[in-house]
C-alpha cells in the first residue's frame, strides 16, 4: 500500500506512557503512513506495537535536532510530539527549535491527546480523502 504522509512521533518520558496509548488505539491508521521517532520514543512504538519507525538520535542526543532538518527539508507532513510541561529538559533549546521549525514550516504539530486526535482523524490523513479527490479527478479527466 502507498505510504502517504510522513508522520513524526516524540514524547518525553514522563509522557511516553500516552503516547504509546494513543499510537495503539491509532495503530491501524498509523500504519498506513511513514513513520519517524527520536530515538526511545520510535524504538518503544516499534517495539510494542510492531510498527515500522524510522529513528533518529534520541532527543537529548541531537534527535530533535535531526527532525528539526527534516522539517526544514520538507520531508515531514505531521509531527505529534507529546512534551513535558512539568519537567525541566536538559536540551530544552532542542525542543524550543523544533517546535519553532514546525511553526516557521507550517506543518500540523500535537502536543496532547486531543490534538492529536484532531489531526489523526482529519481527512488529509484518511484514505477516504484521498479517495474523494481520485474520484475528482477522474470526472475531471473523462469526456
Ligand atoms: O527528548 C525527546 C524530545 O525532546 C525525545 O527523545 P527520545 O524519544 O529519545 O526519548
Amino acid at each position: 500500500m502507498k505510504k502517504r504522509k510522513r508522520i513524526v512521533l516524540i514524547a518525553h518520558d514522563n509522557r511516553k506512557e500516552q503516547l504509546l496509548e494513543w499510537a495503539r488505539w491509532n495503530k491501524k491508521l498509523l500504519g498506513d503512513h511513514e513513520l519517524f521517532g527520536t530515538g526511545t520514543t520510535g524504538g518503544i512504538i516499534s517495539r510494542e506495537l510492531g510498527l515500522d519507525v524510522h529513528r533518529f538520535k534520541s532527543g537529548p542526543l541531537g534527535g530533535d535536532q535531526q527532525v528539526g532538518s527534516k522539517i526544514s527539508d520538507g520531508d515531514i507532513d505531521v509531527m505529534i510530539f507529546f512534551w513535558d510541561p512539568m519537567s525541566a529538559q536538559p536540551h530544552d533549546v532542542d525542543v524550543k527549535a523544533l517546535l519553532r521549525l514546525a511553526v516557521v514550516y507550517n506543518i500540523p504539530v500535537a502536543c496532547n491527546r486531543s490534538s492529536a486526535d484532531f489531526i489523526i482523524s482529519s481527512p488529509l490523513l484518511q484514505e477516504e480523502y484521498d479517495r474523494k479527490i481520485d474520484d475528482f479527478a477522474a470526472v475531471l479527466i473523462e469526456p
